[in-house]
């Protein structure tokens, strides 16, 4: 198979070349192929092979003579290429972590511990679109996959808590410098133990108003939260509140219509992304059966038992950002019955949200 990849050097496609190397997936490869849209002729990063200079992503010629297309390099690139590629007869695989094609008909949301059934028929059935879903939704599914596949799931309220890097690398660099700004704003007062902590306060609030840095957000996330992620819809929805719904039943392949919904927050963490969830469940069934389901989702489920102490150690960014695990905790019955569940799950966006299920599907294309 020929190979090629666009969008590598991104953020989303720095952490795919990291995991590819890893999993030495570039030693199964026959011709990885390399692209850029701004460095034509320069070096291909070191995958431990010798591989050819950059190419164009934009010559469609260079792009026809690959078998499947691995890119990372954002939705105006999709849309700029995706339909000249095809237009000029291209056959191939388009592995694609932008949202911009996900919804079409001819297009599978990759989640493969999740959905390998519907990737399997779909390849069967000449599927050759395989689009990366929402990081927040796969992550969603990837904790909660099990409760689903059993069918067990009326509906789902989800209220996140989204990091930094799922605006991009800018977007990290703003929360981070916003918090260098409030510190130094009381360096001084923090300094001295005697220092009145509403006068340290009164610094923080107006630094954070009028100092903290918001040319990404639009508005200050050091040292608070942007309920508001994405576009605003007719609705009332946010966009990234709309993929909830629409997401989650195509990934899972549903017929008929699973009731997804929430508020999605932009808080002040790197890069892990979190959901406390309410679900209805469709009958009441004992905790011990519901944990056991939980855990029987995918290999990647950490149960976190609902314990004050490991639940703070253990259910939270700095515990699971940077590696595969998806954490699942706070799972108890709600005062409102029975059926109802919460749960708290978190992972690292960049990972399982982004850049691992493309890994997988160009796996799976190559282990055919
Ligand atoms: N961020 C996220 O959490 C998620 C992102 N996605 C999707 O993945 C796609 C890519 O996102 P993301 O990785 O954040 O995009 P980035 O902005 O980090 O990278 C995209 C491209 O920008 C170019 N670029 C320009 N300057 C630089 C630089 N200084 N360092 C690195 N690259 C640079 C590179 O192209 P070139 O080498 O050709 O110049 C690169 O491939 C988007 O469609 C996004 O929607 C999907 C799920 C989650
Ligand atoms: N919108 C997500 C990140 C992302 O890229 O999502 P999507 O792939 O659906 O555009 C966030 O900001 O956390």
């Amino acid at each position: 198979m020929r190979v090629g990849f666009v969008g590598w050097r991104g953020m989303v496609g720095s952490v795919l070349m990291q995991r590819m190397r890893e999993e030495n997936d570039f030693a199964v490869i026959d011709e990885p192929v390399f692209f850029t849209t701004s460095n034509v002729g320069g070096a291909a990063p070191d995958v431990g092979r010798d591989v050819p200079p950059l190419k164009d992503a934009r010559n469609i010629d260079e792009l026809k003579a690959m078998d499947a297309i691995v890119t990372c390099q954002g939705g105006d690139y999709t849309t700029e290429v995706y339909a000249k590629l095809r237009e000029a007869g291209w056959n191939g695989y388009w592995i694609d972590a932008a949202s911009t094609l996900r919804m079409e008909d001819n297009a599978i949301i990759v989640l493969d511990p999740v959905n390998r059934d519907v990737i399997d028929a779909g390849l069967a059935n000449g599927v050759k679109d395989f689009i990366g879903g929402n990081c927040t939704n796969s992550i969603m599914l990837m904790g909660m996959g099990g409760l689903f596949r059993a069918g067990l799931v009326e509906w789902v309220s989800s209220m996140t808590y989204q990091a930094a890097s799922g605006g991009g690398a800018n977007h990290m660099r703003e929360l981070l410098k916003g918090m260098g700004v409030v510190h130094a704003a009381v360096a001084d007062e923090l300094a001295t133990p005697a220092s009145a902590i509403l006068d340290i306060d009164r610094k923080v609030a107006a630094t954070i108003r009028e100092d903290v840095p918001t040319e990404f957000f639009g508005a200050p996330l050091a040292g608070g939260l942007i309920p508001w992620i994405d576009k605003q819809l007719d609705n009332g929805q946010s966009k990234e509140e709309w993929k909830g719904q629409a997401e989650v039943n195509k990934i899972l392949g549903n017929t008929t219509t699973i009731p997804v919904d929430g508020l999605c927050v932009r808080i002040g963490a790197m890069r892990c992304h979190s959901l406390a969830l309410t679900v209805k469940l469709k009958k009441d069934l004992p905790l011990a059966e519901i944990e056991a389901i939980i855990k029987s989702g995918n290999d990647w489920v950490k149960w976190v038992p609902n314990d004050r102490d490991i639940t703070v150690k253990e259910l939270t960014p700095a515990a699971i950002t940077g590696g595969l695990q998806i954490g699942v905790g706070r799972v108890r019955k709600l005062n409102m019955g029975g059926e109802y569940l919460s749960a708290f799950v978190i992972g690292d966006q960049l990972l399982w949200g982004a850049a691992e299920p493309l890994r997988r599907m160009l796996r799976i294309l190559i282990e055919r």
